[in-house]
C-alpha cells in the first residue's frame, strides 16, 4: 500500500491509499523537529485506532517545508525499508510540462494540484488552494504548469492583524452576519472575509482575462466551503485534491519503471 504524506506549513496529511481508495486521512502539525521515531509512534497508533493493517510498501511526499523531508526519508527508510518518491526532486517525473522563469523552484504542492486537477477535470483551469498561504495555480490546456497567484492565507491575514496590532485580538474566521462590524471582532472578520471574497473573484477575472479562454475554478482546503456559500466562487471543491495528485504523480513514475 502506498503511503502518500503533503506537508504544507502549516499541518502535514497523511492518507492510505489502497490502489483504488484512500483508507484513512490522518492529519499533524508541522514540525521539523520531529523525528522518523516519532512519526512512527504516532502514525502506528492511530492506524491501530482505525483497524488498519500497516501493510505499507511505498512512500511518495510533497513538501512545501524543505526541512521535515529528511526525517520523512529517514521514517520511510526505517520503518517502510523503502526510498520515497519526493515531488519537485530531479528524478520524480511528472505528467506535465512546467513552464515558468527559469530557476523558479515551484511549491511541490502547486505542481501535485496541477496534476490532479488535470487528470480530473482537463486543462484550462485556475486551482484555488487554501493553506497557509492561498496559492491560486494556472493550468494550461495541455495540463502544464504556466505559473499563478500567491496570496497571504485567511488565518495568516487574521493572525498578522493580532501580531501587529496590540489592541487587535486573536480571532478564528467566520462569516459576519453585515459587512459593517459593530465590535472589534466583528470588525477583523469582515475585513477578511470580504476582502478575502473580493480577492479571490478579482483575480480570477483577472487571469481569465489574461489567458482569453473559458477556465474552470477548482477550490481545495479546508476554508474553501466557508466562501463558496456567500458567494459562487468555484465551479467545484475538491478536499482531496492534492492528495489524488499524489496517487497520479506515484502512478505515473511507476509506470516509467523510475521506481
Ligand atoms: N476546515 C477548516 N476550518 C477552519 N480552519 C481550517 C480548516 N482547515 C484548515 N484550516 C486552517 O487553515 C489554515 C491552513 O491549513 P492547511 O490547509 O493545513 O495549510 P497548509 O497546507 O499550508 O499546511 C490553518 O490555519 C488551519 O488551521
Ligand atoms: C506558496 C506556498 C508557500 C504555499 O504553501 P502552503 O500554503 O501549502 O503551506 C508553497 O507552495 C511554496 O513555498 N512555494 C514556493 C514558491 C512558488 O511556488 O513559486
Ligand atoms: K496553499
Amino acid at each position: 500500500m502506498l503511503l502518500a504524506i503533503d506537508c504544507g506549513n502549516t499541518n502535514t496529511v497523511f492518507s492510505i491509499w489502497d490502489g483504488e481508495k484512500f483508507l484513512c486521512t490522518l492529519r499533524t502539525v508541522t514540525e521539523h523537529q520531529r523525528t522518523a521515531d516519532q512519526y512512527f509512534v504516532w502514525l502506528s497508533t492511530l492506524l491501530r485506532h482505525h483497524k488498519i493493517e500497516m501493510e505499507i510498501d511505498e512512500v511518495i511526499i510533497s513538501s512545501t517545508v524543505p526541512r521535515v523531508v529528511y526525517n520523512l526519508r529517514v521514517f520511510s527508510d526505517r520503518y517502510f525499508d523503502c526510498r520515497p518518491l519526493v515531488v519537485g526532486k530531479p528524478e520524480c517525473l511528472l505528467p506535465v510540462d512546467v513552464r515558468v522563469d527559469e530557476g523558479t523552484a515551484v511549491g511541490p504542492d502547486r505542481l501535485v494540484n496541477t496534476v490532479a486537477g488535470f487528470d480530473l477535470h482537463g486543462g484550462n483551469l485556475i486551482l484555488v488552494d487554501f493553506g497557509t498561504a492561498t496559492t491560486f495555480d494556472v493550468v494550461a490546456e495541455d495540463g502544464a504548469y504556466i505559473g499563478g497567484v500567491i496570496s497571504p492565507g485567511v488565518n495568516l491575514s487574521l493572525e498578522a492583524l493580532h501580531n501587529a496590532a496590540a489592541a487587535l485580538p486573536h480571532v478564528d474566521i467566520s462569516k459576519p452576519q453585515a459587512v459593517i462590524g459593530t465590535n472589534t471582532v466583528a470588525c477583523m472578520q469582515s475585513g477578511v472575509f470580504w476582502g478575502y471574497i473580493g480577492l479571490v473573484r478579482e483575480i480570477c477575472t483577472r487571469i481569465k482575462a489574461e489567458r482569453g479562454v473559458p477556465m474552470k475554478v477548482v477550490a481545495t482546503g479546508g476554508l474553501a466551503p466557508l466562501f463558496q456559500q456567500t458567494e459562487m466562487l468555484f465551479d467545484e471543491y475538491n478536499d482531496d485534491l492534492t492528495m489524488h495528485g499524489l496517487t497520479v504523480i506515484h502512478k505515473y513514475n511507476k509506470d516509467r519503471g523510475t521506481i
